[in-house]
C-alpha cells in the first residue's frame, strides 16, 4: 500500500517536474496549449497559491511524435529516435526488446549521438506500468532547440538490461531481486524503477526523462532469479576466535561460524548497556582487523551482550576534560578511529536488536582482493526490552553500511542533554541518511525513535520481528557473500567517494589500483622495469616535515622524516610512490639537488587517490595532468615553482633549515595547530575530513564547563543544568 502510494506520489511529482521544465525557460515553452490539453495539474486544490497561479497548468496529452535522425542522415538500428510535433521534446527509445533492451556497444553509439551518455547516476525514481518519469535537473540544449528528452525501453519486460556497473550499484549490492532495473516490491502487480533519469551529456545539458516500463506480476519469476536461487536463513554453529596475539578479549565476544565465512563481534559490556570504553574500542578494532584480513572470511556480525542494548555510546563513568580515559591517565576519542576503520573495510557486518551491515574497505588485505563479510550484532534481545542505538551506539550504526532493526529498537542521540556532540561522521552521515531537517530535530531535540520512525526516515534498512532478527541479518549476509566480492568492495568505495573527498577518492583508486596490478598491461610493464632499470641508488635529496596529530595524548608533536641524506651531490630522487608520500605531508622542504616527479604510467602503476587529488590541489589540475601523463622528472626549483614543495635550500643547510621549521612550529599553541591541520584538509576531505574537524570540536568542549555539566548531570542521575551558559550571539 506505501509501496503504491509513493508510486502516486512520484507520478504526481514527475508530472508536475514536467511542468516546471516546460514552464521554467521561457525560450522553449510550448505556446501551443490549448486549455483543451490541460488536464495534470490540480491547481484549484491544495496548490491554490500564487505560484501555480502564475505558471498555470500543463497537459499531459500524449503528443504525435515524427521520427527523427540526426545530421548524418544514417537510420537508427537499436534506438528510435523521434520528436514531438510542435514541441520541444524529444524521445529516444532503446529498441532492442528481444534482449530485454540490453544494450550493445552499437546501442550506446547510437545513444551518444543523441547526447545521452556520460552520466548515468541519478536519483530514484519510479514509474507505473504506462506513465513516464521525470528526473534531471532542468537544463536546456540551445543549439537544437530541445527543452527535454525521454528515454526509456521499448517492450514491455525492461527498460535496460545493463551494462552501466555505476548505475546498478546500489541494487546489485544487494542484488536481491533487482532484474535490469530495479525490481522493489516481490507482490503481484511490481513496480519497476530505474536509476536513468539524468542523463547530462558533455557540453549539452537536457532534462532527461526516463520511461520504464514493467509488466511482471506475481513473484519474481524470471531468469535472475532462477539462476541465483533463494539462501539459507539458518543460524550458524559459532567458534570463538582470537585474532594474531593470541590476547584474549575482555570487552568483546570475538567469533567465526562454522563452515562459513562469517565472522561476529559482540559487545560485552551489558551492565553498561554496552557502552564502550577506550578498551573496548581497542579490542573491536583488533577484531575487525582480523576480520578484514582473515582470507576465510566472507562477513562479520557485531553485536552486543544482553537484551537490552545494541551500544549506548561512551562510558561516561570514564568521561574527562579530554575524552574517555580508562587504563591510562589520559583520555582519548578512540572512537573515531573505529568509525574510519568501518567506513573503510572491505566487507559488510550486521547487528542485532539493530542489525548493521556494512562493507568494509581495506587496502592492506587487498592483496588477495577477498572480499570478506563482517556481520555485527550488537545485541539480541531475548525479551520485548527496548533495544537501544543512542550516542555514540548510534553513529556506529549509522556508520555502518546497512542497518537491519528488530521490531523493538529504539534509536537516538543523547550527546546535547549530556554535554557531548559528534560534530564528525555522527552529523554528516546522519544528514545524509534522513536529510538535513530531520537531522537537526534529532541532534537538536535529542529524541528516541522506534524501529518504524527508524525505517520512515531512512535511518535503517528494514525492521523485522525480534525474533526473525538473526536470521534475516544472516540471510543479507549470505546474498552479499554470494556476489562478486571486486564488485561489493568497488561499490563500497564508489558509494562513499563523493561524500569523502580526497579519503573516497584514494579509496576507490586504491582499488583501481589493485584491479591494474592484475592486468597483463601492469605484467609487461613489470618485466621491461626490471630488465631496464638498474638498482637505484638513492640519496637524501628532500626532507619532509610533517606535524603529527594524536586523538591519544592530545599532543602536538613535530615528527622529522629524513627520508635520505646524501653524503654528496647525486640527484635526491622522491619519484613514484615516494613523491607521493612527500606530497601527503603537510610540508616539504628540499635540497637543491631533489628531484621530483611519477613514474607509474611508465612502470605499470598509477595513483588514483592522494597521488593524484592532492596533486591536482597542489599544482593544480594541468601540471598534474602532465606530471601524471607524461611521468616527467622535475628538480627542486621547478618543484617550488609549482607549488609541489616549500622552499629549497642548499644540500648542506637541509638538515638545519628543516629542524628549524620544526622549532617554529612547536612554539606555537598545539591544539590551534591540531585544529589548524584537520581544518586545512576538511574541504578536501569530505566526510573524512569533517569527521576530523568535528573530533577535535568534541574534545575542546569536553574541557569547558558545559560540557562537563552534561556529564556530571548523567553520573548524578539529575537533568542538566545549562542555564547558566551564555547563549552567545
Ligand atoms: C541507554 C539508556 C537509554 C538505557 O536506559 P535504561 O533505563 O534501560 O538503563 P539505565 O540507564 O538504568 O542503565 C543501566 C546501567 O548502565 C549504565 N549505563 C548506560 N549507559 C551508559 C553509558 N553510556 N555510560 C556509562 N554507563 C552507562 C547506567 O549508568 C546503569 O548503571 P547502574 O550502575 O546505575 O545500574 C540509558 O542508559 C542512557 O541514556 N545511557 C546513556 C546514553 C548516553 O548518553 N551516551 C553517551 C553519549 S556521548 C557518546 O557516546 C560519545 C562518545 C564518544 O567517544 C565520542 C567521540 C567523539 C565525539 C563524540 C562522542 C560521543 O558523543
Amino acid at each position: 500500500m506505501a509501496t503504491e502510494n509513493r508510486e502516486k506520489d512520484m507520478s504526481a511529482v514527475a508530472r508536475r517536474f514536467a511542468a516546471v521544465i516546460n514552464h521554467l525557460n521561457p525560450m522553449f515553452a510550448q505556446p501551443h496549449l490549448g486549455s483543451n490539453d490541460i488536464s495534470l495539474s490540480k491547481c484549484s486544490g491544495s496548490m491554490n497559491d500564487s505560484y501555480h497561479r502564475i505558471h498555470g497548468e500543463v497537459s499531459d496529452k500524449i503528443p504525435v511524435w515524427n521520427v527523427a535522425c540526426d545530421e548524418t542522415g544514417v537510420e537508427f538500428t537499436d534506438i528510435i529516435y523521434e520528436k514531438a510535433e510542435g514541441e520541444a521534446i524529444a524521445k529516444i527509445t532503446i529498441n532492442r526488446p528481444e534482449g530485454r533492451n540490453a544494450s550493445r556497444p552499437h546501442t550506446i553509439k547510437e545513444l551518444i549521438t543523441k547526447g545521452l551518455v556520460s552520466q548515468w547516476y541519478s536519483s530514484c525514481v519510479r514509474s507505473s506500468p504506462t506513465k513516464m518519469v521525470v528526473g534531471s535537473s532542468p537544463a536546456y540544449d540551445m543549439a537544437i532547440g530541445v527543452s527535454s528528452r525521454v528515454c526509456k525501453g521499448k517492450g514491455a519486460i525492461a527498460f535496460w538490461a545493463g551494462p552501466n556497473l555505476v548505475v546498478w550499484a546500489r541494487y546489485a549490492f544487494w542484488a536481491r531481486g533487482h532484474v535490469a532495473t530495479n525490481c522493489r516490491s516481490k507482490k503481484s502487480s511490481m513496480k519497476i524503477t530505474n536509476r536513468f533519469d539524468q542523463f547530462v551529456p558533455v557540453g549539452k545539458r537536457l532534462p532527461v526523462l526516463a520511461g520504464v516500463r514493467c509488466e511482471l506480476s506475481g513473484s519474481m519469476n524470471d531468469s535472475y532469479h532462477r539462476i541465483h536461487g533463494e539462501v539459507s536463513d539458518k543460524i550458524p554453529v559459532w567458534n570463538v576466535a582470537c585474532d594474531e596475539t593470541g590476547v584474549e578479549f575482555t570487552d568483546i565476544i570475538y567469533e567465526k561460524a562454522e563452515g562459513e565465512a562469517i565472522a561476529k563481534i559482540t559487545i560485552n559490556r551489558p551492565e553498561r548497556r554496552n557502552a564502550f570504553r577506550p578498551h573496548t574500542i581497542k579490542e573491536l578494532i583488533r577484531a575487525f582487523n582480523d576480520a578484514r584480513d582473515d582470507s576465510s572470511i566472507g562477513v562479520i556480525i557485531l553485536t552486543g551482550k544482553g537484551t537490552k542494548a545494541f551500544c549506548s555510546g561512551g562510558d561516561q563513568t570514564l568521561r574527562s576534560g579530554d575524552g574517555y580515559a580508562d587504563f591510562e591517565n589520559f583520555g582519548r576519542l578512540n572512537v573515531l578511529d573505529l568509525q574510519v576503520q568501518m567506513r573503510r573495510l572491505p566487507k559488510p557486518v550486521i547487528a542485532m536488536v539493530i542489525f548493521v551491515i556494512y562493507t568494509c574497505q581495506s587496502l592492506l588485505s587487498s592483496v588477495n582482493c577477498d572480499m570478506r563479510m563482517v556481520q555485527v550484532k550488537f545485541c539480541v534481545a531475548s525479551n520485548k526490552v527496548a533495544g537501544y542505538a543512542v550516542g555514540g551506539g548510534h553513529v556506529l550504526h549509522m556508520v555502518c553500511d546497512l542497518t537491519i532493526a528488530a521490531d523493538n529498537a529504539v534509536f537516538g542521540q543523547t550527546g546535547p542533554k549530556v554535554g557531548s556532540f559528534d560534530a564528525g561522521y555522527g552529523s554528516s552521515i546522519m544528514s545524509r541518511l534522513v536529510g538535513p531537517k530531520k537531522a537537526r530535530e534529532m541532534w537538536f531535540l535529542a529524541r528516541f525513535y522506534t524501529a518504524q520512525e527508524a525505517e520512515k526516515m531512512g535511518l535503517i534498512n528494514t525492521v523485522v520481528p525480534l525474533e526473525k532478527l538473526e536470521q534475516e541479518t544472516v540471510k543479507w549476509c549470505r546474498e552479499i557473500i554470494r556476489n562478486s566480492p571486486t564488485a561489493i568492495r568497488v561499490l563500497k568505495s564508489s558509494l562513499n567517494a563523493v561524500d569523502d573527498g580526497h579519503a573516497g577518492h584514494q579509496e576507490l583508486g586504491g582499488n583501481a589500483t589493485l584491479i591494474f596490478y592484475g592486468t597483463e598491461e601492469v605484467f609487461r610493464n613489470k618485466l621491461v622495469q626490471m630488465r631496464r632499470l638498474p638498482k637505484p641508488v638513492i640519496a637524501m635529496v628532500i626532507f619532509v616535515i610533517y606535524t603529527y596529530q594524536s586523538l591519544l595524548n592530545c599532543d602536538m608533536g613535530m615528527v622529522q622524516v629524513k627520508v635520505c641524506v646524501a653524503s654528496n651531490k647525486v640527484a635526491g630522487y622522491a619519484v613514484g610512490g615516494g613523491h607521493v608520500l612527500h606530497m601527503v605531508c603537510d610540508l616539504t622542504i628540499a635540497a637543491d639537488n631533489a628531484v621530483f616527479g611519477q613514474t607509474g604510467p611508465k612502470v605499470g602503476s598509477f595513483d588514483a587517490g592522494y597521488g593524484s587529488s592532492i596533486m591536482s590541489r597542489l599544482v593544480g589540475p594541468k601540471k598534474a595532468r602532465e606530471m601524471w601523463f607524461l611521468a616527467r622528472f622535475y628538480t627542486a626549483q621547478e618543484a617550488e615553482k609549482m607549488g609541489l614543495i616549500n622552499t629549497v635550500v642548499p644540500l648542506e643547510k637541509l638538515e638545519q633549515e628543516t629542524v628549524k621549521w620544526c622549532r617554529e612550529i612547536i612554539r606555537n599553541s598545539p591544539t590551534a595547530i591540531r585544529v589548524l591541520k584537520s581544518s586545512l584538509n576538511a574541504v578536501d576531505d569530505g566526510h573524512a575530513g569533517h569527521q576530523e574537524l568535528g573530533g577535535n570540536a568534541t574534545l575542546i568542549f569536553y574541557g569547558t564547563e558545559e560540557g562537563n555539566e552534561g556529564k556530571t548531570a548523567y553520573m548524578e542521575r539529575r537533568p542538566p543544568n545549562f542555564s547558566k551558559f551564555p547563549r552567545r550571539p
